[in-house]
């Protein structure tokens, strides 16, 4: 018996949630909902307000205002009923511990434990069971970090900034396992800045800024929220340069030797024009921005209509 309602209500519910520190408006107004089997990335520039999001979501901290909920109940009652598993980005291991006991003790706390063997080989720390917690890299306190998360059975799994400190192939054996969380109807939400993560992981991003949410779709629909294309040409003989930046629709102009490299917010305007500098484009390339372009090109927009 658990106290939190039917599965029918959203994983996560935020609605007109806000938090302030003094003068500093962390999140701000943030309504959402997040649904079973999601894969969810939060990015935003420093200080957005991701972890705090993240801290409110877990009862950790409390809203000013709005109300935060959580399969139906309140954060501390999900996270009572072993409905939530949490890996966040200060949370200390303790000390004078193997991993073998801390990941056991974290088992035997979880209303709905897995098989500690299990857990210890999921997050490929079986081979470290007998080592203290204070003697781990930082890759392998992350992966422990990790397995205390996915102790017992839980429906939503909360990451902040997960993969921080691991090396290529664990990040890749990490995210192979959320996946199968995923798959197996757990939403997972993760913040981070490597957006090329977010890019291949999440089927779902928001994007926060200042506390507000400023995107939130797939990562294609991010992209093309952005607007702006890429072109690029290689040139065969000069360019008038001046005349190549005054040309209408750039947002950023790179002429490295023979290549030039620009961001247009109507491409096909910027080619008319290229051409009508009298300039013949070699090898031309038009496409749409990267997540992280992308990313960069909605932050950089909203921070200009702030100032
Ligand atoms: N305990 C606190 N006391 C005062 N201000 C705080 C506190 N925690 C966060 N802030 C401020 O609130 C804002 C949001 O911070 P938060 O840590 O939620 O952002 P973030 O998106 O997680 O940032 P980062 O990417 O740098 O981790 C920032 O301006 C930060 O300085």
């Amino acid at each position: 018996m658990t106290t939190t309602a039917p599965t029918t209500a959203p994983v996560v519910g935020f609605d007109q949630v806000s938090k302030s520190y003094g003068e500093v408006r962390a999140v701000d107004g943030l309504t959402l909902a997040l649904h079973p089997g999601e894969t969810v990335a939060l990015l935003g520039p420093n200080g957005a307000g991701k972890s705090t999001t993240l801290d409110l979501l877990l009862g950790l901290r409390q809203p000013d205002s709005g109300t935060v909920r959580v399969l139906g109940a309140s954060p501390r009652e999900a996270i009572v009923a072993g409905r939530v598993g949490a890996m966040l980005q200060s949370g200390g291991l303790m000390d004078e511990v193997t991993v073998g006991e801390l990941v056991g003790l974290a088992c035997s706390l979880h209303p709905r434990p897995y098989q500690p063997s299990d857990v210890l080989a999921r997050a490929g720390v079986a081979q470290i069971a007998g080592r203290k917690v204070d003697k781990l890299s930082g890759g392998q306190a992350q992966r422990v970090r990790f397995a205390l998360a996915t102790a017992g059975d839980s429906d939503l799994i909360v990451l902040d900034e997960p993969t921080t400190g691991m090396d290529v192939t664990t990040r890749q054996g990490f995210w192979a396992t959320m996946r199968e969380q995923a798959d197996q109807g757990r939403t997972v939400l993760f913040a981070t800045h490597y957006l090329e993560e977010a890019d291949a992981i999440a089927d779902r991003v928001l994007v926060l800024h200042r506390g507000r949410l400023l995107a939130d779709g797939t990562a294609a629909e991010i992209k093309a929220k952005a607007g702006a294309r890429r072109i690029s040409f290689d040139l065969e003989g000069e360019i008038d340069e001046a005349a190549l930046r005054a040309l209408p629709f750039l947002t950023t102009v790179d002429v490295s030797g023979q290549t030039v490299r620009i961001q247009s917010s109507d491409a096909d305007a910027t080619v008319h024009a290229v051409y009508g500098l009298g300039v013949y484009p070699r090898n031309l390339e038009v496409a749409g921005l990267g997540l992280e372009q992308a990313f960069v090109a909605i932050t950089a927009a909203e921070e200009a209509k702030t100032k």
